[in-house]
């Protein structure tokens, strides 16, 4: 029998504000462990919380750019569970009025579009954070505890785990370009949780999903879903029934395995939350809002495309991290050709930033820098070959190209007559590789070629070089 897959992703995106959710203490990432901690965030008797008010304005700016209908008036409501991470054992969530419901994204998989809608957007608290010791203890630190969050639901609409991934890359590209969050997976300010069905291909009914935490990379997302599909698929082939249940991926085993039987909804008790007044959300809050979203990564690469001739690919892998974009278009501001710019940051800048494991921001390259190396190239001041000196430069210390060229004398040679004596003398130094080239060994040219630019520190102009070999084997 063959199945389709269902998948439904659940993503949590801390928001960057200064401080958290209901209380004034600091919300950053990387602090001491239990020293941004608050008697309202860990639940002392007789504190009262209190809105943040950037950060319902943080979670609208996320739900709009997400295509998310705003609800008028929303409300929080608590959550009940126990938890060693959380010493108030509810969290303050949002249960039937989510500040953002209806959205849609648009993700492409082998260049074919596709629509995944957004069942709901909601704001939320952020729990602490465990760490077991391996030797029967737990550490907890509650710094985390009250962090803004807010919960991008998305609809079963995921097919494949190329699609998640599509989905999660989309997701985060989106929230980035509207500033609410790091969204660093690594640091935890992005977070994902993958639901997987299966159902026999033509039914119209959903089968029973397991949901999988401890996801902590896109990749480790893809490949618990591959591993899932599989799992349930022996399953379901040999007979059995998908318990709903919530299972952890092992990237060492790269398996999944039983965390706990889920929970329903009616397990948390939700009732509103006392403490907290409702919320009216008004015109004039909602368009305030809106104008400060800016362009976002879908309306750039549009204009890339439209108005720099870019090709679609290149335009959605140039946009979708907000400091590359921003990067190249201060580039081609800076006087670069746009496609030579697209070029270079694609391929030189990214392999470096991949290699080196850093980003834009850690390199001493600046946009003035790589626009004054590609005018040089176009200038043919210098061959791509000595561009690729003159970009480690660049990247590694900083300046300005043409510095960099006249100091390190990097200039190509354009000269006909220099050129033609260096060609003089490998020809004879070389007379077996004209009579190779005679005899229609093409590559006895890539020989002398190769012999000049070692000589000449590969500064020669290499059309102007070809030109002028050609012509000397012809007159011998
Ligand atoms: N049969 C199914 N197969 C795969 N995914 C499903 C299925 N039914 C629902 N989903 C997806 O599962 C996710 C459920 O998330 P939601 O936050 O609503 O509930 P939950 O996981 O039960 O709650 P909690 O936030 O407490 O974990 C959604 O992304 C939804 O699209
Ligand atoms: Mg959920
Ligand atoms: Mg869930």
């Amino acid at each position: 029998m063959n199945f389709e897959t269902i998948i439904g992703l659940e993503v949590h995106v801390e928001l960057k504000t200064d401080s958290k959710m209901f209380s004034p203490a600091p919300a950053h990432f990387g602090a001491e462990p239990n020293t941004n901690t608050n008697v309202i965030d860990l639940g002392y008797p007789g504190v009262l919380p209190v809105v943040n008010k950037r950060a319902v304005d943080w979670a609208m700016k996320a739900a709009l750019a997400l295509n998310c209908e705003i609800a008028r008036h929303t409300k929080f409501d608590r959550k009940n569970y126990f938890y060693p991470d959380n010493p108030k054992a509810y969290q303050i969530s949002q249960f039937d009025e989510p500040i953002g419901e209806h959205g849609w994204i648009e993700i492409e998989v082998n260049g074919e579009k596709k629509r995944i809608g957004i069942t709901r957007l909601h704001m939320e608290e952020d729990a602490g954070k465990l760490t077991h010791t391996g030797n029967g203890h737990s550490l907890v630190d509650f710094n985390r505890q009250g962090t803004p969050l807010i919960e991008i639901v998305s609809e079963p609409d995921i097919r494949t785990p190329e699609e998640a991934y599509a989905y999660l890359e989309k997701i985060k590209s989106i929230i980035q370009y509207t500033g609410v969050s790091d969204v660093r997976m690594e640091e935890g300010s992005l977070r994902c949780d993958a639901n997987i069905s299966l159902r026999p291909y033509g039914q119209e009914e959903f089968g029973t999903k397991t949901e999988l935490k401890n996801l902590n990379s896109f990749n480790f997302v893809r490949k618990g879903i591959e591993h899932e599909q599989i799992r349930q698929e022996q399953v379901l082939l040999s007979g059995g029934v998908i318990g709903q249940e919530t299972r952890r991926y092992d990237e060492s085993t790269g398996k999944t395995v039983l965390m706990r039987v889920k929970e329903g909804s009616d397990d948390y008790r939700y009732f509103p939350e006392p403490d907290l007044v409702d919320i009216v959300i008004d015109d004039a809050w909602l368009e305030r809002v809106r104008s400060e979203i800016p362009e976002l990564p879908d309306a750039r690469k549009a204009r890339y495309v439209s108005e720099l001739g870019l090709s679609s690919y290149d335009a959605m892998v140039l946009t979708l991290a907000k400091p590359i974009s921003d990067f190249f278009e201060a580039t081609v501001d800076a006087g670069a050709d746009a496609k030579q710019a697209s070029n270079w940051i694609m391929g030189e800048v990214s392999a470096y930033l991949n290699a080196e494991q850093k980003e834009l921001s850690d390199t001493k390259l600046t946009p003035e820098g790589l626009a004054g190396m590609i005018k040089l190239i176009a200038e043919g001041t210098i061959s791509s070959k000595i561009a690729k000196k003159v970009f480690k430069e660049l990247v590694e210390k900083g300046g300005n190209a043409e510095d960099i060229v006249k100091a390190k004398g990097l200039v190509q040679i354009s000269d006909e007559n220099t050129l033609r004596e260096y060609v003089t003398t490998a020809l004879d130094n070389n007379p077996q590789s004209i009579e190779d080239f005679k005899n229609g060994k093409d590559r006895a040219i890539g020989f002398l070629v190769g012999q000049i630019m070692k000589q000449t520190k590969g500064q020669a102009n290499p059309p102007l070089l070809n030109k002028i070999l050609q012509e000397e084997i012809a007159k011998r």
